[in-house]
């Protein structure tokens, strides 16, 4: 490699010396901002709340029924693709709306539409998988 593209690859590498004041290195760190996001997104986001009520009762359920490791692992991919993309969902609504400004821009418009299209399909996912697994359980009840 040419001495003077050596040199540009190293200046490009560099981190910018007013990028380090916020730029956490610690793994502890890294998990820290990820917890508060959480947190942070159970308490402003109502969809959140409702999703985590909600797998609170399917467990609740999937106790009653004893359910086996198969269908417990089916309900916990189900649960982590909803609340996945709703908090995905959540951070991408508010890139868009600290990018315009609250302003209306069809690229907002699509760009949220999109986003909650991709939290419509882990919800329908959820649903087929919750009517595999707990339809037969609440037949065999109700023919009792
Ligand atoms: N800046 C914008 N420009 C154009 N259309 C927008 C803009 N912001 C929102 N919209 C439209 O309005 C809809 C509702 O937006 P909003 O930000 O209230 O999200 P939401 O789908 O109601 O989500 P939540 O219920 O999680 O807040 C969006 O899906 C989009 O179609």
């Amino acid at each position: 490699m040419p001495m003077d593209l050596k040199e540009t690859k190293k200046e490009i590498i560099k981190k910018p010396e007013n990028v380090s004041g916020w730029k956490n290195r610690h793994f502890f760190h890294s998990l820290g901002f990820a917890i508060l996001g959480l947190v942070t997104a159970y308490r402003e986001e109502r969809n959140v709340r409702f999703h985590v009520t909600s797998i609170i009762l399917v467990a609740v359920l999937g106790w009653w029924f004893h359910l086996i490791t198969m269908e417990w692992l089916w309900l916990t991919s189900a649960i982590f693709a909803v609340l996945s993309s709703e908090i995905w969902n959540s951070a991408l609504e508010n890139v868009v709306d600290l990018t315009t400004g609250m302003e209306r821009h069809p690229l907002a418009k699509k760009a949220k539409d999109m986003a909650a299209g991709a939290v419509l399909l882990a919800a329908i996912y959820a649903m087929i998988v919750g009517a595999i697994i707990f339809v037969p359980h609440l037949w065999q009840l109700l023919s009792l």
